[in-house]
């Protein structure tokens, strides 16, 4: 079956990235993109204004929308998409919490899936992480993570996502950003280093440290591929299912 996508974003790094990913695909059939500057075509694709999404979904009629916006547009967009019955997978990050409660009120009315990250390797790294922090008990843990100079929010959302699931599995931690000045370290603080440099697309490292040993888990994103891949597999499974929030752990199942 060809799921029907919407793009929104489509001028941007990564609504390109799910163009150009879509065009290869057999299962997935681009049938809208918007961007807030309409008039350009993307990937062969041309892009509309995404001001008139409502009465654009409403006409062509998408199973999914694909977002990667910013965090106002991402509510405003999944709002749209819960009045025309369309589902939603977003990877836009820097939601905050109010995002978040924005996003879960739309899956009481349509399926939604989201993800920080939509690459393999992170959920690999993700499980990676929640097994060697509880069996390194009492190291010390820092995460960095390096992006390209043109990322606004920080620390990443899968820095976020990290830092919730080192949370869980350790209990709440203290979170120090960067240091300066007279800083040491106090017992069970998690260290959080934003680098920003040149076109890097991402990349992730939990650093756990005792005291005659290290363990470091680092994951690199190639390119802005992998997490197009990943959204576009996401859209293909969420499409057709009831409405509820969904995790990207489980189109990897
Ligand atoms: N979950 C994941 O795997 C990934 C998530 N991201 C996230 O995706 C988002 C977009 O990243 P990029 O494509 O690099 O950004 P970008 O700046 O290149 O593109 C963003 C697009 O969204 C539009 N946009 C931004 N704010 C808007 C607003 N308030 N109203 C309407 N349109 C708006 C822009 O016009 C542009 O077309 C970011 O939040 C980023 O962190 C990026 C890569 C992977
Ligand atoms: O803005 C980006 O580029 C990326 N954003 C996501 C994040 O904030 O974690 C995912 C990826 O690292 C690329």
């Amino acid at each position: 079956m060809t799921v029907r996508v919407a793009v929104t974003g489509a001028t941007g790094r990564m609504g390109g990235e799910v163009l150009a990913a879509a065009a290869d695909r057999d299962d997935v059939d681009v049938v809208l993109a918007v961007s807030r500057s309409a008039g350009e075509t993307v990937e062969g694709v041309a892009v509309e204004a995404a001001a008139d999404l409502p009465e654009l979904l409403a006409e062509r009629d998408p199973d999914v929308l694909v977002d990667f916006t910013g965090p106002e547009s991402c509510i405003e967009y999944a709002a749209a998409c819960a009045e025309a019955g369309v589902a939603v997978v977003s990877g836009t990050t820097g939601l905050g919490d109010d995002g978040f409660d924005a996003l879960r009120e739309v899956a009481a009315d349509v399926p939604v899936l989201y993800a920080s990250n939509f690459s393999r390797g992170i959920a690999a790294l993700r499980r990676a992480v929640r097994e060697a922090v509880p069996a390194l008990d009492g190291y010390d843990i820092e995460l960095t993570e390096t992006h390209h100079n043109a990322k606004r929010d920080a620390p990443s959302g899968t820095a976020l996502t990290i830092l919730e699931d080192i949370d869980d599995v350790r209990g709440a931690a203290e979170r120090v950003h960067g240091r300066e000045g007279e800083a040491p370290r106090t017992e069970g603080e998690v260290g959080v280093h934003a680098r920003r440099a040149g076109d890097i697309a991402g990349e992730h490292e939990v650093l756990l440290a005792g005291n005659h040993e290290s363990l470091s888990l680092t994951h690199r994103a190639g390119s802005r591929g992998v997490f197009a891949a990943g959204a576009l597999d996401a859209a293909a499974w969420l499409s057709g299912r009831d409405a509820g929030w969904y995790d990207f752990t489980e189109v990897l199942e």
